[in-house]
């Protein structure tokens, strides 16, 4: 069985801002300029794109992630590129990353198939985010990639250890935010190559998420979980998002205790680190 031979490049908590109650980020450092505001008349929704890609470089951004236009969808994987492509030309220097989540795109064009070729459209393209659960469509993204140093990023944090046998060098998703630090113990195991006890970690963890998700889980719950285990109020999510509810964050912190996945006194003590 062939294992990753680049040594894993670790999570990243994916970015869940912490807003005010009316609205406002907490964490926005400057105004965004005028030019890439929504603007009202017929600027298309790659303008918009284009401009904030142009902004990114500007600020020293170390790379741009872009997900498929869902509102008028790319039909064909010709169509997407061209779009991809445009985005990625308004920053020629940066490392461009495409971000396959089809469950909230409705965009299904196989990321496989997009990758085929796409260093003649996108010479910047440096890796994919990969947002689904179909195994084989991450596995042939890595098979037909060998001989490229493409960064393959996987984002379903209840499948990490699966995706990680298929060649994942590294990981995006909500649930780092809070269980970081189980997460890298899995993968300490999976690169000790202990895999017994990587499984273990990741069915502790698929154990919390199973939890969750039959009760309803999004970027509402996410927030009140992140909030719960960091002590850090991260405030409501914006509209049309509910506030998750004082039964969800109960359940929730109910199961993370009983998982030990908190320790409370740590974060009385002001650690806010998660886990155990
Ligand atoms: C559909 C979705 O939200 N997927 C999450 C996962 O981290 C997901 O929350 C986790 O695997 C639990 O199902 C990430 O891949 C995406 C994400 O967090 C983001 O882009 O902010």
């Amino acid at each position: 069985m062939a294992f990753p031979k680049k040594k894993l490049q670790g999570l990243v908590a994916a970015t869940i801002t912490p807003m005010t109650e009316n609205g406002e980020w907490h964490n926005r450092r400057r105004p965004v300029p005028e030019r890439l505001r929504a603007s009202p008349g017929c600027r298309g929704v790659g303008d918009k794109r284009e401009g904030q890609a142009q902004h990114a470089a500007e600020i020293g951004a170390d790379g741009i992630a872009v997900i498929a236009p869902f509102f008028l969808k790319p039909w064909t994987k010709d169509i997407l590129i061209n779009f991809l492509k445009e985005v990625a030309a308004a920053a020629p220097a940066l490392p461009f990353y495409y971000y396959h989540i089809p469950a909230l795109t409705g965009v299904k064009i196989r990321a496989e198939e997009l990758l085929d070729g796409i260093l003649d459209k996108i010479p910047t393209f440096q890796g994919l985010k990969f947002s689904d659960t179909d195994l084989l469509d991450f596995g042939q993204c890595v098979d037909q990639n060998r001989q490229q140093q493409f960064a393959f990023l996987f984002g379903v944090d209840e499948q990490l250890l699966s995706a990680l046998v298929m060649g994942a060098t590294g990981a995006v998703g909500s649930t780092y935010n809070y269980l970081g630090k189980k997460t890298n113990q899995m993968l300490e195991a999976f690169e000790q190559k202990d895999f017994s006890l990587a499984l273990n970690y990741q069915f502790c963890i698929q154990r919390f998420i199973n939890f969750v998700v039959k009760l309803g889980f999004g970027v509402s719950q996410t927030k009140a979980i992140m909030t719960l285990v960091s002590g850090i109020p991260m405030g409501p999510p914006r509209l049309p998002l509910q506030k998750a509810s004082r039964e969800f964050t109960d359940s929730a912190e109910a199961k993370l205790k009983s998982l030990d996945f908190l320790s409370f006194t740590d974060l009385k003590d002001g650690n806010l680190e998660a886990g155990s």
